[in-house]
């Protein structure tokens, strides 16, 4: 027993002495391609290879060996600064590709947090960093993936008041962003700092991508349309999708942010304007995986940003522009009166004395996933279809009709419809929506 008992302490000393020797083995891989290790072959060399570090060979040699980038490409990315804006779904992948190539400086903008729903696309951020701010929960992966680079995260809403200091600093711009008014101030911002942009979004299984403010030379007008030539008004705050109302698949901006990053890198090394997405804008359909290149509208001559008569020297206040706010995402509606709104304590007091239809407008995949007991489906676009008439029959035999989505916007939309058709009905919105009943009334209910 003594001999067993002895052998087994001997056999956990020699695994214990091979974890150490395995990891003296990796911390002298590691400090090979260390900055230490900084064996600098400089222009006097005799092997003429420019200005790159010995270690930046060995470390960028895949890249470095594409025509397309070389040596002198290698450099310029080197010496570069990127700043992304948004450590989401898109500046995730984006951010990843362009720290693994060596860009010099990169700088990373986001104000949210990470929260568990992110994980599933935004790649660069684990479970130990739920809640963590998503700019330095970044900036730490990114500098575990490449320790030669610059990277500094910015905790902030990227705005009028700070956007272009900041992006004065940099060379490009990577638009990673989610929502209307951060895109026409950061189209704008371009064109006043002569900061070029590569704009990308993703959603539900599609992705689009473009570059705007693409100039050949500092002193050179813009070439291309830029984000207010396409859209000089603003498209109304209801008709614009997200992540967190529409879902999306996560190597749909896995895919588009992977392309941001591979055109950026074309951009840097100097690839020609027609090797480069300007004026054309590559549009990925995930559903039958094609990938389309569109040739945009020319330049608006009239363009209030970036043609000849451009009235905009400085930027604005985008939300006003919008006639929405882009932090709060989830816009509280306030569409019916305070007597045809219930909150969420209130309807389960309600539920165990009285008989209640209870209309849940989401859609269907959003009411497979979680719903009130005995609540039926509805989804609010149904409201505009066919079946409203038969909609409308059953709540005049209803006395408590309540209607019900996720935050209590689209339920106001519906109740509201059809107050304009039955205006004594007895109809209620759950005030804040199933969120509020999962934190007034039941936390096992799901909040997404
Ligand atoms: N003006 C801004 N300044 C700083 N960060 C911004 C700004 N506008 C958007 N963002 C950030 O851009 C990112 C976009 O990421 P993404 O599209 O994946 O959506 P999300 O908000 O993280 O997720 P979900 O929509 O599912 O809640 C977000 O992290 C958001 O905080
Ligand atoms: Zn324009």
């Amino acid at each position: 027993m003594d001999l067993i008992q002895n052998l087994e302490l001997e056999i956990l000393e020699l695994r214990e002495m091979l974890k150490n020797k395995e990891e003296d083995l990796r911390e002298a891989k590691r400090n090979k391609f260390s900055k230490s290790y900084d064996n600098v072959i400089g222009t006097k060399s005799n092997i003429n290879i420019g200005n790159i570090p010995k270690w930046a060979i060995e470390r960028y040699s895949r890249q470095i060996l594409l025509p397309d980038i070389g040596v002198m490409g290698q450099e310029k990315l080197m010496s570069s600064k990127v700043l992304i804006v948004g450590a989401g779904g898109l500046g995730c992948p984006a951010s990843v590709y362009l720290a693994g190539a060596g860009i010099g400086e990169i700088g990373i903008v986001d104000y949210d947090t990470v929260d568990i729903s992110n994980i599933h696309r935004q790649i660069l951020h684990t479970e130990s960093d739920w809640c963590k701010s998503k700019a330095k929960s970044a900036a730490e992966s990114l500098r575990r993936i490449n320790s030669n680079i610059k990277v500094t995260p910015y905790t902030i809403e990227f705005k009028p008041e700070n956007a272009v200091q900041i992006a004065s600093n940099y060379d490009l711009i990577i638009d990673c962003t989610d929502n209307v008014p951060t895109r026409y101030m950061l189209s704008d911002l371009s064109i006043i700092t002569k900061v070029p942009l590569i704009s990308g979004s993703a959603l539900k299984m599609e992705g689009q991508l473009t570059i705007y403010g693409y100039r050949e030379s500092r002193n050179e007008k813009s070439s291309g349309p830029c984000y207010r030539c396409l859209f000089p008004t603003p498209p109304p705050a209801a008709a614009v999708g997200s992540c967190s109302a529409n879902g999306v698949a996560g190597p749909v901006p896995g895919a588009i942010g992977s392309l941001q990053a591979l055109e950026a890198i074309k951009l840097l090394v100097g690839r020609n304007r027609e090797n480069l997405l300007v004026g054309r804008m590559l549009i990925f359909d995930g559903e039958d995986m094609t990938f389309r290149t569109v040739k945009l509208r020319p330049k608006n001559p009239k363009c209030e940003s970036c043609s000849d008569h451009a009235t905009i020297k400085q930027l604005t206040n985008y939300e006003v522009l919008c006639k929405m706010q882009s932090k709060e995402k989830d816009l509280d509606l306030n569409i019916l009166p305070q007597s045809h709104r219930i909150s969420a304590t209130e309807l389960s007091k309600s539920l165990n004395t009285q008989r209640h239809l209870l209309i849940d407008v989401r859609s269907e995949a959003e009411y497979n996933m979680c719903h009130l007991e005995d609540s039926v489906n509805y989804p609010l676009e149904q409201l505009y279809g066919e079946k409203f008439d038969l909609l409308v029959e059953n709540i005049k035999n209803n006395d408590n009709v309540i209607f019900i989505c996720r935050r209590g916007n689209d339920s106001q939309i519906a109740a509201d419809k059809i107050l304009k058709v039955l205006p004594d009905a007895k109809i209620k919105d759950l005030s804040g929506g199933l969120h509020a009943w999962a934190e007034q009334v039941d936390r096992r209910f799901p909040i997404y």
